[in-house]
C-alpha cells in the first residue's frame, strides 16, 4: 500500500492544525466585545479592541499562527516571568525566594491588602505587582540601565532579536503609576526593595512596555515547556530548576485572582498581561491524543480584557484549544 512520506504527512498535520486555529480563532474574535482594554494606562485604551491573534511554537521550528497573530503588544505583566528568572539567574533561586515567596493571594494583581496584613511584609509572589516590583530591584546590576540590561540580554537569547520598548506606553504608564508608586514605597520601607523606589519602579514599568507579538511569547514559553532547553539555539538557557519553578508560579498565580480557574478548566501553566497578552505552553504527554503530542509554546493577543485583567477572547482560546487538543497537565 502507498504511503504518505513523513514531510507530506507533516505538512497536512499543520494545515489540519491551522485550519483549526483559524476556524477558533474567528469564533473567538466576537467575544472580545464583552471585553475592555485596560483603560488605567491611557496609551492602551484606544488600541482596536476586536484583534485576536496566536502563534504556536515547536521544537522543531514549525510556527502555526491565525489572526492578528504579528500584531506587536507590550509584555506588561508577562514581563514578571521574564524579570523572576532574570534574577533567579543572577542571585540564585534561595535569595530570591527570602525576598518573594510562591504563595498565590486570590486578590488583584495590584492589590495593597496582604503586604499590611501578614508581617513582615513579604510578597506573596512575583506574579503580583508587589512581588515583581521587589524582582526588578534584585535584577543585577546598580543603575536601571544595567538591570534592564540583564532582562534584555535574557530575551534577546530567548527571541532571538534585541527587544525595544514603546515609549508612548511606558511614559503613559509612569506619569500614572501611583499604585505601584504606594506599592513600592511600602516595599522600601519594609526592607524588601534593594534600589530606591523611582529605580525600581523605571525597571518594572520599562520591562512592561517591551514590546512583543504572538511569537516570541510562543518561543519563550516553547523554552519553558523544555524545561529551559532552546531548541533552535540548540542551548540550555535556564536550569531546569529555574524552569520548571517559573512554571509552577504561572500554573498557581500567573493568570490573577482568575488562576484557580484556569488551573482548574484550562490545565496549562499561562500568564497574561493587561495589554491582552497570554504566554502558555504544553508539556509533552504520553497520554495526549493527536495532533500534537510532543511540547509547544502558545502565544496570544487580544487586547479586550475581563475583570481579572486576563485577555477576555484569548482566554476562551486557550481553554478551548486545550480541551481540543487535551493539553491539561492534570
Ligand atoms: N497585570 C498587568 O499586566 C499589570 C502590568 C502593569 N504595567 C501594571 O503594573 O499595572
Amino acid at each position: 500500500m502507498l504511503q504518505a512520506t513523513p514531510q507530506e504527512d507533516k505538512t497536512r498535520d499543520d494545515g489540519q492544525k491551522k485550519a483549526s486555529l483559524d476556524a477558533w480563532v474567528t469564533h473567538y474574535q466576537s467575544y472580545a466585545a464583552k471585553g475592555q482594554n485596560a483603560s488605567y494606562i491611557p496609551a492602551l485604551e484606544h488600541i482596536n479592541s476586536s484583534q485576536l491573534g496566536i502563534c504556536i511554537a515547536e521544537p522543531n521550528g514549525t510556527i502555526i499562527h491565525s489572526g492578528d497573530w504579528e500584531v506587536p503588544f507590550t509584555l506588561q505583566s508577562i514581563s514578571k516571568v521574564i524579570s523572576f528568572m532574570a534574577a533567579c539567574l543572577g542571585c540564585g533561586i534561595s535569595y530570591v525566594l527570602e525576598r518573594v515567596d510562591v504563595e498565590p493571594t486570590g486578590d488583584a494583581f495590584n492589590s495593597i491588602t496582604r503586604l499590611e496584613m501578614h508581617k513582615p511584609g513579604k510578597p506573596f509572589n512575583p506574579m503580583i505587582n508587589a512581588g515583581a516590583i521587589t524582582v526588578s530591584s534584585l535584577l543585577p546590576g546598580k543603575s536601571p540601565q544595567q538591570k534592564l540590561e540583564v532582562l534584555y540580554s535574557l530575551i534577546e537569547k530567548l527571541i532571538g532579536k534585541r527587544p525595544t520598548i514603546n515609549e508612548e506606553v511606558f511614559q503613559s504608564e509612569w506619569k500614572t503609576a501611583h499604585r505601584n508608586r504606594a506599592l513600592a514605597h511600602y516595599l522600601k520601607e519594609t526592607g524588601f526593595l534593594e534600589s530606591e523606589v523611582e529605580e525600581a519602579l523605571e525597571v518594572y514599568l520599562k520591562q512592561c512596555s517591551i514590546e512583543v507579538n504572538t511569537k516570541d511569547i510562543a518561543l519563550i514559553g516553547l523554552v519553558l515547556a523544555l524545561d529551559g532547553y532552546h531548541p533552535i539555539r540548540k542551548e540550555q538557557i535556564l536550569p531546569k530548576e529555574i524552569a520548571r519553578l517559573t512554571k509552577a508560579l504561572m500554573l498557581t498565580c500567573g493568570m490573577y485572582n482568575a488562576s484557580g480557574k484556569f488551573a482548574a478548566f484550562v490545565g496549562v501553566p499561562a500568564k497574561s498581561g493587561v495589554s491582552g497578552g497570554i504566554m502558555a505552553l504544553a508539556p509533552s504527554s504520553t497520554r495526549r491524543v493527536l495532533p500534537l503530542q510532543g511540547e509547544f509554546g502558545i502565544g496570544i493577543y487580544g487586547p479586550a480584557i475581563d475583570e481579572y485583567g486576563n485577555s477576555l477572547a484569548g482566554g476562551m482560546l486557550l481553554q478551548q484549544i486545550a480541551q481540543e487538543w487535551d493539553l491539561n497537565i492534570f
